[in-house]
């Protein structure tokens, strides 16, 4: 099965802090570095270090070739990445001594997506083929709706939450992969329970999986629950927990793995990558986590 990540292309600038910068606050930084970075492009690399066959599509600006490149590097085909004028997407990402993260994100080249890039790439997938999406591009519904027309098996991370998300018909989703803030977000509601229940409402068929950070993850889908603990680990950084997690869990089940399985291999990916600092660089591979 082939996977396209229609996803974001960040150049990420990490500053590692005592805290987060206050209201007024002028605060030093004890760190600096730059890494490839961006929801789209930390999944696309995580589903190729756990093995997948992915595609990445999106825009670049001309300072962001090195992201093509390090996709490459990693085995993730990159001739859909189109490259514009204008500036790159980019965030400025805040890391804790206690590894905590905090990230103010500019959209740039993500937000330039066409109608006629869409049509272009998903003319290259067909049904069965699996598209995974987040929520950093100009476009999210558009290519839903033509990917869904096609067949292909949609899998949505509603990361970063907006409002817009919320009339979003979850219907045409397999999965939805979302993180405890997200889900209280897009439901209107605190509790666990009632989140998976207004989801199944909105759609019967929907396969839910909701991490919970170090709790673990929660899998629901129309005829089962399957919980899972987390690795315990000592936190590094955080960032890119999510996205690692998603990658590896969403390259096991297109392979073919029992969803027990794909649990278990992505917590332990995420577990590993928290470990580590840094986004896509920390993301494990195949081999690291694989059980003797
Ligand atoms: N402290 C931790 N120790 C071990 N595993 C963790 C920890 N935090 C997260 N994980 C693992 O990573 C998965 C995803 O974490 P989380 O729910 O925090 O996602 P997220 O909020 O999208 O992450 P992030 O935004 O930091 O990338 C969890 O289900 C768990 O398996």
């Amino acid at each position: 099965m082939k996977i396209l990540n229609f996803g974001s292309l960040n150049i990420d600038r990490v500053y590692r802090v005592p805290h987060f910068v206050r209201e007024g606050e002028t605060l030093s930084s004890s760190g600096y570095d730059v890494f490839a970075g961006g929801k789209g492009l930390n999944q696309s690399v995580a589903l190729a270090k756990a093995g997948a066959d992915v595609f990445h599509a999106g825009k670049i600006g001309p300072e962001g070739l090195f992201l093509k490149k390090e996709l490459a590097d990693q085995d993730v085909h990159t001739t859909f990445i189109e490259e514009t004028g204008t500036v790159t997407g980019h965030a400025i990402i805040q890391v804790t001594d206690a590894g905590e993260n905090s990230i103010l994100l500019f959209g740039g080249a993500n937000k330039e997506i066409t109608e006629e890039q869409i049509h272009r790439v998903l003319d290259h997938f067909e049904a069965g083929d699996m598209l995974v999406m987040q929520n950093e591009l100009n476009v999210l519904e558009t290519v839903l709706d033509r990917a869904y027309e096609k067949g292909m098996i949609l899998a949505f991370n509603p990361s970063p939450m907006t409002d817009q998300l919320k009339k979003l018909d979850l219907k045409k989703l397999s999965y939805l992969i979302l993180n405890e803030l997200e889900a209280e977000t897009l439901m209107k509601e605190k509790e666990t329970e009632n989140q998976l229940m207004k989801l199944r409402k909105q759609a019967p068929e929907l396969k839910i999986v909701l991490t919970l950070g170090a709790e673990g993850v929660i899998y629901e889908d129309e005829s089962q629950r399957i919980t899972q603990q987390s690795f315990p680990t000592e936190v590094v950084d955080t960032t890119a927990a999510g996205d690692t997690f998603l990658g590896y869990f969403l390259s096991m089940v297109a392979c073919g793995k029992r969803t027990e399985e794909a649990l278990r291999m992505a917590s332990k990916a995420a577990s590993l990558a928290i470990s580590r600092e840094g986004a896509s660089v920390s993301i494990p591979f195949l081999y690291e986590i694989r059980e003797d």
